[in-house]
């Protein structure tokens, strides 16, 4: 019997500009050289400039594509991204908990880089009751953070501190992606791991507003690690090392929010 190929999934909306969603999840996986597969929750009109319109999917379809996967493909590992509203958080919730798709990364998707609500308000608490204590690693970033744990984050001190909260909300690792303090000279993550050590990943912050789809890009990138069998942290190292190479080697798409350099290269993975 040959050895079966690393498959992933994720589970989140499209952006029909390429830049974001589904479609940074596929080409990060792919990049990664792990075959991604794709349970489409929402559809948006989607560009560099912003978010146009969207639509989440009705259930039941929500219901059969996690199902024909299931039935045929061996998912190691897998992540959510944009989720829309309480019935499609609740239809994911209901899979995640039927099928065994490897660890799950949640990536709390709330607000677009453009401003635009991708999961209504009325859907915060459904995340936060009911997909985060399945989570076996929770990417918020600062907006996200503080709107699931309850805080204000205005430093480092208070990064920590709320990871520690989301974790004594159930989730086993909190990484708190930094991207969104601007005034900062680096983009610096925290992570808290589920044996308590925790640890900074840092890079240069680059001046550029080409960043549309970083978390994604992150999150499925630690996704597409560990279902290779990387441990949590050498998969947030790559991760961040992945995402770095991807917005500081622009590339020119779109007149807004551009879209990463899902082609360039690293190096090594992990660590130095
Ligand atoms: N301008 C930037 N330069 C370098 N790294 C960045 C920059 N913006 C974001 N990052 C990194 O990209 C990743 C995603 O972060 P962030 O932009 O906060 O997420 P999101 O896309 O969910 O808002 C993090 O590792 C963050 O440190
Ligand atoms: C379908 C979809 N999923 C996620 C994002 C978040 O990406 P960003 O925060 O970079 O706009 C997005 N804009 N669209």
């Amino acid at each position: 019997m040959v050895n079966e190929t690393v498959q992933a999934l994720t589970i989140a909306g499209t952006d029909s500009g390429g830049g974001a969603g589904v479609m940074a999840d596929i080409k990060t996986m792919q990049e990664r050289h792990v075959f991604s597969a794709a349970v489409v929750v929402a559809v948006t009109a989607q560009n560099t400039i912003g978010v146009q319109d969207f639509m989440a999917m009705p259930k039941k379809m929500i219901d059969e594509q996690f199902a024909s996967i299931a039935d045929d493909l061996k998912i190691r590992a897998c992540k959510t991204g944009m989720l829309a509203d309480v019935p499609t958080v609740e239809a994911v919730v209901k899979n995640l908990k039927k099928y065994d798709l490897g660890p799950l990364t949640v990536d709390p998707v709330m607000i677009a880089k453009g401003g635009a609500r991708l999961l209504s308000e009325d859907a915060i608490s459904t995340v936060r009751e009911k997909l985060l204590p399945l989570a076996d690693i929770l990417t918020p970033n600062l907006p996200e953070a503080e709107e699931l744990a309850g805080m204000k984050i205005n430093d480092h001190d208070q990064m920590i501190q709320a990871a520690k909260k989301l974790q004594s909300m159930g989730v086993k690792n909190v990484l708190i992606k930094g991207g969104h303090q601007v005034e900062s000279k680096e983009s610096s993550d925290f992570i808290l791991l589920e044996n308590g050590n925790s640890f900074w990943v840092s890079s240069p912050r680059v001046d550029t507003k080409r960043t549309h789809g970083t978390g994604d890009t992150l999150s499925s990138c630690i996704t597409a690690e560990l279902a290779k069998g990387s441990d949590v942290e050498t998969a947030i190292r790559t991760g961040k090392k992945y995402v770095q190479a991807t917005i500081a080697n622009g590339i020119q798409v779109g007149h807004g929010h551009g879209p990463l350099n899902h082609w360039a290269k690293i190096d090594k993975e992990g660590d130095d």
